[in-house]
């Protein structure tokens, strides 16, 4: 194997045989030399000495494409998480902290507590405090200490028991403030902007010479974050907002003609309307920021209300914060409102929907509507994890403390195919996740819904320019593919002329699937 350099100075590339390429994680000894290492003590821990093989291999890497055909190369790969023979810290040298910053999630004091349990249950590292309030905690507020009987209770709770906030990044002062009370392991919890933060105060530490592990766990709520399988507390969010779908569905089916709106979260990302209409199957039309739409005139929104509630008599419509932003902005003022971490503040989707829809009938006299509004998305997002997300929770948390426990550095924790792994903070930051509308989960949803895609063969097109390269299919596997979709979107959208992958092929090449 032979490692290359980047322009990128956090890019850790490592090129092997057949297409092989690990995007590997900073280490302590990329920049400290000479540092002593130690026994980890797992080995004599009685929970960890029966388990067959207990460490992992300092080779084992999990690719990030598990669809692979047989003339693929390897493709993108990173470090497996877990236990490594030898650390770099002695127990009782480990000065951590945690903090966690920007909006709140389900789980963010699951992962609290095992980072602190795991630390000390694992490693006999009993120092841990907690940063109040987010990244300004560190030099405007003290300090709170975390032990495991502080913490043993907190996953009950929503929240988080440490506080957050947008704002307040300063990176000298942040690293001051590590430097003076002598903190050499850093655990950050939050989203994007949070691991932007975290990445520059790695360049920091670096920049000093300092041994200190900076260790992100990634928390978003609206599934954002790419490269992971998912964002912890997800599932628990698209649980929490069947509650308001069920509601809505109740008051819609009780009435003639009655319509729920129910506004889920998702900037910029609609993952939780898609999840949560997929899952309650009571939804007639799911509305995302990735997928534009329109209300007036053919094919438009309203006509598509009009048929279903002719048909079932009554209809949920579920939309997520971000969608639409385009109708309604030029008619609001102070569109350019950010809150103190710069993200664009959004008008209230959900409500100008309604407004919007009723409007439309009262002014066309065709029939005679109920509409309820509901809006739960701080409720979905004030919980507590559930069983699946604390189970999650616990290994990212304690995948963390091995990573930092090793000497790795500059990385965040994340679930890649199923399997544990280190990712540098620049591949989680580069980009944000999105619902890809030229897939078959929009597609599933589409046919699950039986709603008009509301789009045209130009957005398609633009749509596609955006997406991923597209997974190269065997000839009879393609048209399977464009077949099954086609039954399941309007044809308009499925013309072979269409459908081409971001290099302008035809579909008979290839097309994108994915999930
Ligand atoms: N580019 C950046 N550089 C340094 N710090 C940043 C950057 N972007 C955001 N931050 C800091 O990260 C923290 C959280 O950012 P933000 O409010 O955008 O939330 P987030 O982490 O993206 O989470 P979410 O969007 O899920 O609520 C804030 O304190 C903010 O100042
Ligand atoms: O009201 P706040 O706390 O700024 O958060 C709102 C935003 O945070 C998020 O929940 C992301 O964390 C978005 O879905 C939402 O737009
Ligand atoms: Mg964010």
């Amino acid at each position: 194997m032979a490692s290359s350099d980047n322009d990128n100075s956090q890019m850790k590339i490592v090129n092997g045989e057949a297409g092989y390429i690990l995007e590997d994680v900073p280490h302590f000894t990329d920049y400290i030399s000479n540092l002593p290492t130690y026994p980890n003590p797992l080995r004599s821990n009685p929970a960890y000495s029966v388990a067959k093989q207990y460490f992992v291999n300092v080779d084992d890497t999990v690719p990030q494409k598990v669809v692979v055909h047989k003339d693929s190369p390897r493709g993108v790969h990173f470090r497996r998480a877990g236990p490594r023979q030898k650390v770099y810290f002695k127990s009782d040298d480990v000065q951590a902290c945690i903090v966690t910053c920007g909006g709140l999630c389900p789980g963010l004091n699951t992962v609290i507590r095992e980072i602190v349990c795991g630390l000390s249950y694992m490693y006999g590292v009993n120092k841990v405090l907690g940063i109040d309030g987010g990244y300004r905690g560190f030099y405007s507020k003290n300090t709170v200490t975390l032990t495991p009987k502080v913490v043993n209770d907190i996953h009950k709770r929503g929240g988080t028991i440490l506080g957050t906030s947008r704002g307040g990044h300063d990176t000298g002062k942040i690293v001051d403030s590590i430097q003076d009370r002598g903190i050499n392991q850093v655990y950050i919890i939050g989203g994007d902007g949070t691991l932007r933060g975290a990445s520059v105060i790695y360049e920091e530490v670096k920049r000093r010479g300092l041994k200190v592990v900076i260790a992100g766990i990634p928390k978003t709520i609206d599934n954002d974050i790419p490269v992971i399988d998912k964002s912890f507390g997800f599932d628990s969010a698209v649980e929490e907002a069947q509650r308001a779908i069920n509601a809505a569905h109740v008051e819609a089916e009780s009435v003639e003609n009655g319509i729920g709106v129910v506004k889920l979260m998702g900037r910029y990302s609609g993952f939780i309307a898609l999840h949560a209409t997929l899952a309650s199957r009571d939804v007639d039309c799911c509305l995302i920021p990735e997928s534009p739409f329109y209300l007036e005139g053919k094919g438009g929104l309203f006509e598509f209300i009009e048929k279903r509630l002719r048909e079932n008599e009554h209809m949920v419509i579920v939309i997520a914060e971000g969608a639409g932003q385009d109708l309604f902005t030029e008619h609001m003022q102070d569109m350019n409102q950010k809150d103190a971490s710069g993200n664009k503040q959004l008008q209230d989707v959900g409500l100008w929907i309604s407004h919007r829809i009723k409007d439309h009938f009262a002014r066309t006299n065709k029939m005679s509507i109920t509409l309820k509004y509901i809006d739960p998305t701080y409720m979905v997002r004030a919980i507590p994890s559930n069983a699946s997300d604390n189970v999650y929770c616990t290994l990212l948390a304690q995948s963390a403390v091995h990573g930092a426990m090793a000497g790795y550095t500059g990385f965040t924790s994340g679930l890649v195919n199923g399997r544990h792994t280190y990712i540098p903070f620049n591949r989680i930051t580069e980009r944000q996740n999105k619902v890809v509308i030229t897939d078959r989960m929009w597609a599933r949803l589409l046919s699950s819904t039986n709603q008009p895609s509301f789009l045209n063969p130009k957005v398609v097109e633009e749509a596609k320019k955006t997406e991923q390269p597209p997974t190269r299919l065997l000839k009879e596997e393609k048209c399977k593919n464009l077949d099954e979709v086609k039954a399941e979107t309007p044809s308009q959208l499925l013309e072979e002329d269409n459908c081409k992958d971001e290099s302008g092929n035809n579909a008979d090449q290839s097309i994108k699937t994915e999930n």
